[in-house]
């Protein structure tokens, strides 16, 4: 396995700039998750670390190899992509054996075996190996895509939103899974979400894109609790953060233009007079929406509360964030 690193990459199209700039690493054995909504450039890096694109200018490593000027092929990465991409004339079987049956790696028929019967329990389609690609439902086909991504050994696993046709459970139970592989083998992941869920309990780094633009790197606790602006902010937690005219309450310091509270930094029973306007029992949590001052605003509360829709509920910042009039953290 082997580190990836972006130095000063820049990728436009037309007019539109799909990457400024970007240096970053991602460290050997990281699962790295790119974050940022539609259009940020999240598809741009890995197309580009995967060889299928070329960077106007900068420069891509992997393992210490520059690899700018090279094919996929001599790139060894393993790419998924969102939509599968399977042989419709193979069976699953096939379909999985197919990259370890290069000429060029000269697997051993039983090793192959092997390794196809292993990727296709851990993603739960052991019982429709003998089935073609095209008798597969949605899900199905994507796990067969990201089987043939696993059963290589490449330098790095480059995934693009590939649990996001799955459904919830399935999701769920490959999420952990493709988390064990990474502890086991100590693969290093370059991974694309917009689900945040996957964001945290999967990152062991999160790198948050805008407009093309690298705007922080870290840990996703971290970005969580140390954000630098509203935007880095609002990519992770679920409620999402709420931002609100600093000067909605009383201690914002000078320049604070908004006030960025997650549910936990909003302390119930103290403060400000705010009303509830809807109570929503998710089962684990209930989200309390409300309306400061017009306002409105989500938290969580007890799962047992007993408040409802037109009860007044007293709140204040707890260790808020404060932002300036471009979205910067102000400290
Ligand atoms: N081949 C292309 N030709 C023209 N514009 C492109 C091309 N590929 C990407 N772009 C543009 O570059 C920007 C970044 O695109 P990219 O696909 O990397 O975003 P993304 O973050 O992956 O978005 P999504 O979450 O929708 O997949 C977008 O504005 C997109 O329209």
């Amino acid at each position: 396995m082997a580190e990836v690193e972006l130095s000063d990459v820049t990728r436009t199209f037309g007019r539109t700039s799909a990457l400024s700039n970007v240096s970053m690493t991602v460290p050997d054995g990281a699962f790295f998750v790119l974050l940022g909504p539609t259009g940020a450039g999240k598809t741009t890096t890995l197309r580009l670390v995967a060889g299928l694109d070329r960077p106007d200018s900068g420069a891509l490593r992997i393992g210490g190899t520059a690899v700018t000027n090279l094919t996929p092929a001599q790139r060894n990465v393993a790419m998924v992509f969102q939509q599968y991409s399977l042989y419709p004339h193979m069976t699953v079987r096939e379909n999985l054996a197919f990259p370890l049956k290069s000429p060029l790696l000269r697997t051993p028929q039983d090793q192959i075996d092997r390794k196809v019967q292993e990727v296709a329990e851990t993603l739960q389609i052991s019982h429709k190996l003998d089935n073609r690609a095209t008798a597969l439902s949605g899900g199905e086909m994507q796990r067969v895509s990201i089987g043939r991504a696993l059963v290589r050994n490449p330098a790095v696993y480059l995934m693009d939103e590939p649990l996001s046709s799955l459904d919830a459970k399935l999701r769920a139970d490959l999420r952990v899974e493709l988390k064990n592989i990474q502890a086991r083998t100590g693969a290093t992941f370059l991974y694309v979400t917009h689900d945040q869920i996957e964001a945290m309990t999967m990152a062991t780094h999160v790198g948050v894109l805008d407009h093309g633009r690298l705007v922080q790197t870290g840990p996703p606790r971290e970005i969580y609790e140390d954000p630098v602006s509203i935007y880095a902010a609002s990519r992770l937690g679920q409620p999402r953060i709420n931002i609100l005219p600093a000067d909605l309450f009383a201690g914002a310091p000078s320049g604070a233009k908004s006030i960025g509270l997650r549910p936990e930094q909003i302390h119930q029973g103290e403060g400000e007079e705010s009303s509830v306007v809807r109570v929503e029992h998710l089962g684990d949590q209930t989200r309390l929406y409300l309306s400061l001052r017009n306002h409105d605003l989500v938290t969580v509360t007890d799962a047992h509360t007993p408040l409802q829709s037109g009860d007044i509920v007293k709140i204040r910042p707890e260790r808020p964030f404060y932002f300036d009039a471009s979205g910067a953290r102000i400290h």
